[in-house]
Order: C-alpha cells, then structure tokens, then sequence
C-alpha cells in the first residue's frame, strides 16, 4: 500500500494547526522532531561507524530541528560539528544554538572543508517550506553533499528539491541522493523520487489530527519515535 503523503501547503497548515488548536509550542514540536532524528542517526549510524557528524543548518525550522538532532547525539556520544552560516535573530534558534555552544559543539564556517573529516552528515538546510532556486550561500553546500562519499540524513526533505516534484532536473541539487530520509509526521510527495533508507518521524500527533489530514501515523513500537517505512516500497 502507498504511502499517504502531505503536500507543502497541507503540511503547513497541519504545523499552524498543531501550535494553535492543537495546544503545542513549536520549542515542544521541534524537540519531539530532533529527538527522532537522532534516532534515525543512531539506527543508520551506530557510533562504532564513526563519531563525527557534520549537521548542515539552514535558516528555518529544519535547521532547528537539526540543531536540536545535534545536542541529542552529542549526548549520545557522539561529536557534532554545526555549520550555520544564517542565523535568524530569533530567540528559539539562539536558545538552540547556546546549548549546543555549552556542549562545546564547534560551529565552522567552511562546509566543504568540515566535511574532509565527517563520518556522517545531517542535511537540515531546508523543509517543507523551501522553493525556487537555492540561493547563495547553499549551493556549494548541496553541491558538496551530492558528491561526497560520507552517507547523509536529509531531515523531512533532500534540501533543493521540490516538496512535490523532487529533484530538479539540473543544476544545483540535481545530483543530491542522500542515503537516509527522515519524513516529519507524514512524507512529502517528493517521496515518490527517494530510493534510500525512508524513516518517519514526529511522533506527536493526535488520530483526530491525521483524519482530518488524511495521512497514516505509523506503527511507532515502544519507546522509539521512528519507524522504517522503506526502502522496499512503501511498506505501511
Ligand atoms: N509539523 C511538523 O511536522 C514539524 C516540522 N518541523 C520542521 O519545520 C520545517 C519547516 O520549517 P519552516 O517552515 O521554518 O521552513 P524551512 O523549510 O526550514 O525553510 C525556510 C527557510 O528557508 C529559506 N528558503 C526557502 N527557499 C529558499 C531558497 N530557494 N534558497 C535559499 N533559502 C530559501 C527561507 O527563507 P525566506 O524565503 O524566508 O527568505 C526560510 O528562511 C519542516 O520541514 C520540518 O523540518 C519541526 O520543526 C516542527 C514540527
Ligand atoms: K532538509
């Protein structure tokens, strides 16, 4: 059976939903959405694989939930290193960003050159709310994980690709297949174009809420707050 999937414009108001009627703060939403991204990481990339992980942040709520996915595996033994080269003045990200700082996370400026010494990488540059063309100072950053060898996790979306078309057909991103997906509540129609390791994540939302929306919570056992739901089709 297919996977259900939310469009950019449902998974919006689905985010609008949950921190209005739905009674949640978004510091809550993006905490449940980082913890189950380093849990993706733990799964994909136990640490005898290798401790170091490069976590690309962009300039929304994808990049914090990256930055929250970092303080959870620095905690887990892990040795995060943070590139975030736009940082919104927002008091949320700066909170994110001060834990981290008080973790002794490092925090670098060249992408290309973190990533020489990277075990594996986090894309957490864009989300559901990403269109266009990527503009600076990103490509070069998509560019060199599309080329490099190190195994990426893409948070909720490969960054550069459409939330409903996927991959652009050339140009920046073009080349971008990262190994490891980690869909948030519910996977983008993009989906349809990923043939790695596909995750679900978000474990935070009411059956009413997934009715009115028209998409499936997955099977989440125990304590776990993701499921695997590919990449043998879409199992669910
Ligand atoms: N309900 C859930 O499941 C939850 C979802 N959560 C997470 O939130 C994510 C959505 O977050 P979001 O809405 O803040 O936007 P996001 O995708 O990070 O990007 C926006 C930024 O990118 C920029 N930008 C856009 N296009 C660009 C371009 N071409 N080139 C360059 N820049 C571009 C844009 O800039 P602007 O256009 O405003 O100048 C803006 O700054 C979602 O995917 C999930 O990860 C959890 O945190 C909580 C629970
Ligand atoms: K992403």
């Amino acid at each position: 059976m297919a996977l259900k999937t939310l469009s950019a414009k449902a998974a919006a108001a689905l985010d609008k939903e949950l921190m209005s009627s739905g009674a949640f703060s978004i510091d809550q939403l993006m905490e449940l959405a980082g913890l189950s991204v380093s849990q993706v990481v733990y799964r994909v990339h136990p640490l005898h694989k290798g401790k170091r992980v490069l976590v690309a942040v962009g300039p929304g709520n994808n990049g914090g939930d990256g930055l929250v996915a970092a303080r959870h595996l620095r905690h887990y033994g892990y040795h995060p290193t943070v590139y975030y080269p736009k940082r919104p003045k927002n008091d949320l990200y700066q909170r994110l960003t001060k834990q981290l700082e008080d973790l002794e996370v490092p925090f670098v400026d060249d992408f290309p050159t973190a990533l020489k010494s990277a075990d594996h990488v986090i894309d957490a540059i864009f989300g559901f709310s990403f269109s266009g063309e990527v503009r600076e100072p990103f490509p070069a950053v998509i560019q060199a994980m599309a080329e490099t060898k190190v195994p990426v996790t893409a948070i909720d979306a490969p960054s550069s690709w459409d939330i409903e078309a996927g991959p652009p057909a050339s140009g920046v991103g073009s080349n971008f297949h990262p190994a490891v997906l980690v869909s948030l509540t519910a996977p983008k129609p993009l989906v349809r174009h990923f043939r790695g390791h596909h995750f679900i994540g978000g474990r935070f939302v009411a059956p009413a809420i997934a009715k009115k929306y028209d998409f499936d919570v997955p099977p989440y056992e125990g304590l776990d707050q993701v499921v695997e739901v590919g990449p043998e089709g879409l199992r669910l």
